[in-house]
């Protein structure tokens, strides 16, 4: 996992239609935002939800949270309206809905020529074309959409997430080999902290940067559970000491715990806390 100078822990889904929402994540402790113009978004709403986001995207003060525009799809009679409304604007990423091969990111590309493109992973060809679509190179993140999936697939929730597991690994493999970041899929039941919880656990376990949420009140677990606990912290650090210690000694491994520390797991304790320097230094921002 390549270090990234921006956390994506928590990565909030707003509808681009609600006036009071948008309005109310400038102090929302959000790593990210998804500013929705798709399937939060009333089909009547669409050009209100276009002028609206336009509008408040000039205006209002997000800080230093990372600005990401999901648009409609190309498919659409409102994508490329979109594209062109957004290929300008305040924001850091436009992403573009149910991608399922490089050739739809080549669609908007040109559109869109200096912002960079992250890609909703949520069909079933987009899982099997999950390494040619990491390997454009405009994109820079990738998003599990995992109601979509489930809608392709045809399958039933369980709290294992049993059914979209393939479809998680394949992307994980994707992003990591291209050097992505990769942010989960939504938890729907977003008054059920325990569910939530478990799930982010399971992301975290997985190898996913954060989760998508769809409600403020998701955004404390998901901090918490994706940044490094002040155990993995005090781990790395007594792992580094322990290394150099060896080092010292002429000696390529060193044994902490009872378990062997070698030169790659040091790679993995110094990104434990490049991730937790850069949480901080997000958050005094
Ligand atoms: C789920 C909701 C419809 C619930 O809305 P509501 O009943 O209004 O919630 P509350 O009354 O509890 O709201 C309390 C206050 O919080 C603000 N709020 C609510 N949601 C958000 C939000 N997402 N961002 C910012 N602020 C939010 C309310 O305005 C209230 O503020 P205040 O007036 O000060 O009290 C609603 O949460 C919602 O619409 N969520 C987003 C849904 C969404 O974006 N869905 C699309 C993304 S999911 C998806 O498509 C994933 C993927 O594509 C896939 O396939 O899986
Ligand atoms: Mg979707």
């Amino acid at each position: 996992m390549a270090h990234q100078a921006h956390p994506f822990r928590s990565v909030l889904y707003i509808p681009g239609s609600k006036e009071r929402a948008l309005e109310k994540a400038q102090g929302l402790a959000a790593d990210a935002i998804i500013f929705d113009l798709e399937d939060a978004v009333a089909h009547d709403e669409k050009i209100h939800a276009r002028e609206l986001l336009k509008a408040t995207l000039e205006t209002a003060d997000y800080g230093h949270r990372f600005r990401i525009v999901r648009v409609n799809g190309m498919d659409t009679e409102w994508g490329r309206a979109d594209l062109e409304a957004f290929a300008e604007a305040k924001a850091d990423a436009i992403l573009l809905p149910k991608v399922s091969r490089a050739a739809d990111l080549e669609a908007v590309a040109a559109l869109v020529p200096d912002l960079p493109l992250w890609a909703m992973m949520e069909t079933a060809q987009g899982m099997l074309n999950a390494a040619e679509i990491a390997a454009h190179p405009r994109l820079t993140g990738m998003v599990m959409g995992t109601n979509d999936l489930a809608k392709e697939l045809g399958s039933r929730y369980r709290p294992d997430r049993l059914a979209m597991q393939t479809g998680l690994g394949l992307c994980l493999l994707a992003a990591r080999a291209h050097g992505l970041t990769i942010v989960d899929g939504v938890y729907n039941a977003f008054k059920d902290e325990e569910g939530l919880r478990a799930e982010c656990e399971q992301g975290r376990d997985m190898g996913f940067d954060g989760k998508t949420l769809i409600h403020p009140a998701q955004l404390e677990i998901a901090n918490a559970v994706f940044s490094p606990s002040p155990a993995e912290i005090e781990l790395a650090n007594r792992q580094i000491a322990a290394f150099e210690e060896a080092e010292r000694h002429g000696q390529g491994v060193a044994v902490v715990d009872g378990k062997i520390v070698e030169n790659l797991h040091i790679v993995t304790a110094r990104q434990t806390l490049a991730k937790a320097e850069a949480i901080a230094a997000f958050r005094a921002s």
